[in-house]
């Protein structure tokens, strides 16, 4: 299932907290999980599922995708949390801890034809990762790096080389298969400069966008997910260049000292559609 719209963004908000569900229709986030899961006490469990309901029935969030994540199905909300978020008119349903592509025909059974997202954290998920990618009903990949750092007893570095196995296999899955890929959250909500520098290693590792916490990391990421006015500038003087040799016969064209294909036409015409669709999604808020 491909899935073709900026998802640079995308922020988990607890569906238990009216206030923040309120808050996020005026953020300008591309994507929203709605969180039933780890930021939900055990005790709201079952409300969240009834706050979360009325406010997607309310409505107001324009052009930002909406995601529900569920509790896994082995847990004792899972079930009902499928059954309900099926009926919510959420956009996808999000699955944590998929370590199979059976975990998703398990959650599809209980969904239909809702598309599905998996929250990649668990070690066996990781080795998985092209068979989960290949499920039918699959939209996206989500990275979910604490439970994943958890799982395999890391140490947190700002480069994330304990991570990086992991996250490099999940990304050849997404590719190999046409999914989108998110990268995983930056925890230290206050610290932009490090959530720019973890943003800035996502984009060029192949994400599409990251995970957030909070609001405030909003603009950082919007920015290290779009495409810079250089880069625009750069497609551009690529696409008119290879246009003008290729007119005369030929297939290589030379732009700032350096080779333009037809291969690099096509990455410099993606950029360009990326940047007209965030550009049209701003004008729909
Ligand atoms: C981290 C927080 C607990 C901080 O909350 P709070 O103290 O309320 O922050 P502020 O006072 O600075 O909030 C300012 C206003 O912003 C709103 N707000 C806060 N967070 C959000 C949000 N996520 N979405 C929308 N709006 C938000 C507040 O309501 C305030 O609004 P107002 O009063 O009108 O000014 C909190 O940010 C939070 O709970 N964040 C989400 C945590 C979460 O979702 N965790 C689970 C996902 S992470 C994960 O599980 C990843 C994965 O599975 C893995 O394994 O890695
Ligand atoms: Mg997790």
């Amino acid at each position: 299932m491909a899935l073709d719209r900026p998802l640079r963004s995308v922020l988990y908000i607890p569906a238990s907290k009216p206030r923040a569900l309120d808050k996020a229709r005026g953020l300008p986030v591309d994507a929203i999980i709605f969180d039933l899961e780890d930021a939900v006490t055990t005790e709201e469990k079952t409300s969240a599922r009834g706050i979360l309901a009325e406010a997607l029935s309310q409505g107001g969030y324009g052009p930002r995708m909406r995601i529900v994540r569920i509790n896994a199905l082995d847990t004792p909300w899972g079930i009902d949390d499928a059954r309900a978020a099926a009926e919510m008119g959420a956009d996808a349903i999000l699955l944590p801890k998929v370590s199979s592509p059976a975990d998703l025909d398990a959650l599809a059974a209980l969904t239909g034809d809702t598309p599905l997202w998996a929250m990649m954290e668990t070690p066996m998920g990781m080795l998985n990762a092209a068979a989960i990618a290949a499920h039918p009903n699959l939209q996206a990949l989500v990275m979910g790096t604490n439970d994943l750092a958890k799982e395999l007893n890391t140490r947190a570095r700002p480069d994330r080389l304990p991570l990086q196995a992991g996250l490099g296999l999940c990304l050849l899955a997404a590719k190999a298969h046409g999914l989108a890929i998110i990268d995983g959250v930056y925890n230290a909500f206050k610290d932009d400069e490090g959530l720019e520098v973890e943003c800035a290693q996502g984009r060029d590792m192949g994400f599409d966008g990251k995970t957030l916490i909070h609001p405030a990391q909003v603009a950082v990421t919007n920015t290290a997910f779009s495409p810079s006015e250089t880069e625009i500038d750069t497609a551009r003087r690529q696409i008119a260049a290879f246009d003008e040799v290729a007119a005369s016969g030929q297939g290589v064209a030379v732009v700032d000292g350096k080779i333009v294909e037809n291969l690099h036409v096509d990455t410099a015409r993606k950029l360009i559609a990326q940047a007209e669709a965030i550009a049209a999604m701003a004008q729909d808020e």
